[in-house]
């Protein structure tokens, strides 16, 4: 750990400090501007929804924030270090999990559980006790010499997902995690969501399902890279005079220019 993390770690474990916090960030490629000043907090435990049509920002605001990709204005931090100065150690602190970035298909389930912890960079013995007790948690015990590709595409989701929790991040990010899988399943992946928010881990996802959009605590909907609502969905519901999460993305996102 350098010095500079040294000396801000105890700063970001602060309760007080949000665990994301952005303030006009911008992204522009040449003169088109995919994120377009952005600004919002998000705190330890929360599960945070990020909306918004194809094109909105999403992916290039999510790639801002976990270190991937550099603003071209405003300022942000996750877990108390700044995406301009330290996405090192960012990426240290977040996980990530997206449809794209799956699990090793040829590998078994303690095979994939092992490599990442070894890319996270966790000791053996770490690694054997994580495995354990994950596979105990998603009842997959039975199925951990079983090859990943053989497995349902939502015990594939489920593992995923906990893999990219195997180094304790502050912060995880989803991306359309639950694409391709029926509703209960979906709710069976929402039932783990919820037991990670509960242990303080925040819980930063994108969906195109709007029930989804429900079950977060907040809501932020991204209509032509501008954070045009924000709120717990209830609130969003009222503020638009809306029945549902549906009615009130139909309702900002059939004013959006940038749609692909
Ligand atoms: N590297 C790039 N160069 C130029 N334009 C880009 C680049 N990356 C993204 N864009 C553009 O920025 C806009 C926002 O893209 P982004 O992928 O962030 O949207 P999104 O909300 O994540 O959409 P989706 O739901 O389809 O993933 C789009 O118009 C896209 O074409």
């Amino acid at each position: 750990m350098s010095q500079a993390e040294a000396t801000r770690a105890p700063v970001a474990g602060a309760a007080a400090l949000p665990v994301i916090w952005a303030e006009g960030l911008s992204k522009s490629f040449g003169a088109f501007t995919a994120v377009d000043g952005i600004s919002f907090q998000v705190e330890a435990g929360e599960i945070f929804g990020f909306l918004g049509a194809n094109g909105a920002g999403k992916t290039t605001a999510m790639r801002m924030l976990c270190g991937l990709l550099t603003p071209t204005g405003g300022a942000a931090t996750v877990a108390g270090f700044d995406v301009r100065r330290e996405p090192e150690a960012i990426k240290r602190r977040i996980g990530y999990m997206s449809q794209k970035f799956s699990l090793y298909e040829d590998l078994t389930v303690r095979e994939n559980i092992r490599f990442y912890g070894g890319v996270y960079g966790l000791r053996t013995a770490a690694i054997r006790a994580k495995t354990g007790e994950l596979l105990g948690r998603l009842g997959l015990a039975t199925e951990r010499d079983t090859l990943v590709g053989s497995l349902p595409l939502g015990w594939k989701q489920k593992l995923a997902f906990s893999v990219a929790l195997l180094h304790d991040p502050a912060v995880v990010f989803l991306d359309e995690p639950t694409g391709g899988v029926d509703p209960i399943t979906r709710r069976q992946f929402w039932d783990l969501i919820y037991e990670t928010a509960a242990r303080g881990v925040t819980v930063f996802i994108t969906t195109h399902y709007l029930d989804e959009a429900e079950y977060c605590d907040r809501v932020s909907i991204m209509v032509d890279g501008r954070l045009d609502a924000l709120g717990t969905p209830a609130g969003l519901k009222q503020q638009f005079g809306a029945a549902t999460m549906n009615d009130v993305f139909l309702h900002l996102a059939r004013g959006a220019k940038n749609r692909e």
